[in-house]
C-alpha cells in the first residue's frame, strides 16, 4: 500500500517546504487542482525538479480533451494524471491512450460518480491505472466519506489499482486501510496537522503495515 500527499491549499514555495519535511514519508506527491488552477503546471515542473525521487500526481480532473491535457501534463512531468469518472469514455480512452505513449499513468476519479459499481467496472475495462473513490471538499462539509465506496469499487475492479481521498486523518486511516486499497490519498489530514512529521511518519507506519 502506497501513500499520497495532497497539496492543495499552498502556493509551490510553500508546497515545496512541505515535502521537504515529510519526503521519507511518503511514495507520490500531488499537485492538487486549486495549485494546478493558480500557478498552472509550473507547479507540477517545480516539484518534479525539486524531488526527482517522488512521484508526482497532477490532480487536472480532466473532464474533456483527455489526450491533449494528459500530453501537457506529461511534458511538464507528471508521472501520474487525474481523469474524471464521470467524463465520456472517449476522453478517459484518450487519456490512458497518450499515457502509454508518454510511459505515465492514468488515475480516474470518482468524485460525485453516483453508479459506482457499475461504473468502475466499465473504467476498469478501459485500461486505466487507478481507480480512485472521493469525497471532495463539499461532500466532506457535509459528513460525507468515501469509506463505503472503496468496499464497492473493490467487489468490481479487476485490473486497476484502488485509491481512496477525501478527509482521511490518523484517526481514520485504520478503518480506511481494513478495506485494502493500493494506495491512501492524504492531503489536511497531513498539512493541516501541529506535526507534519509526526502525522506523515505514522500515516505511513499503518499504510506499510497493511
Ligand atoms: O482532490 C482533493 C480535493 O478535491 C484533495 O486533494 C483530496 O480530497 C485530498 O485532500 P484531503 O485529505 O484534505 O481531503
Amino acid at each position: 500500500m502506497e501513500l499520497q500527499l495532497a497539496l492543495d491549499l499552498v502556493n509551490i514555495p510553500e508546497a515545496k517546504a512541505v515535502v521537504k519535511e515529510v519526503e521519507a514519508y511518503i511514495d507520490i506527491v500531488e499537485i492538487g487542482t486549486p495549485v494546478v488552477i493558480n500557478e498552472g503546471l509550473h507547479a507540477v515542473k517545480a516539484m518534479k525538479e525539486a524531488f526527482p525521487h517522488l512521484k508526482v500526481l497532477a490532480d487536472l480532473k480532466i473532464m474533456d480533451a483527455g489526450g491533449y491535457e494528459v500530453m501537457k501534463a506529461s511534458e511538464a512531468g507528471a508521472d501520474i494524471i487525474t481523469v474524471l469518472g464521470v467524463s465520456d469514455n472517449s476522453t478517459i480512452h484518450g487519456a490512458v491512450e497518450e499515457a502509454r505513449k508518454q510511459n505515465k499513468k492514468i488515475m480516474v476519479d470518482m468524485i460525485n460518480v453516483r453508479n459506482m459499481e457499475e461504473r468502475a467496472k466499465e473504467i476498469d475495462a478501459l485500461g486505466v491505472d487507478y481507480i480512485c473513490v472521493h469525497s471532495g471538499y463539499d461532500h466532506q462539509a457535509a459528513g460525507k466519506n468515501s469509506f463505503e465506496e472503496l468496499n464497492a469499487i473493490k467487489r468490481v475492479v479487476k485490473q486497476a489499482k484502488t485509491a481512496i481521498a477525501g478527509g482521511i486523518k490518523l484517526d481514520t486511516l485504520p478503518e480506511v486501510i481494513k478495506a485494502n486499497p493500493d494506495l491512501v490519498i492524504v492531503g489536511g489530514g497531513i498539512t493541516g496537522h501541529q506535526d507534519l512529521k509526526f502525522a506523515a511518519s505514522e500515516m505511513r507506519k499503518l499504510v506499510k503495515q497493511a
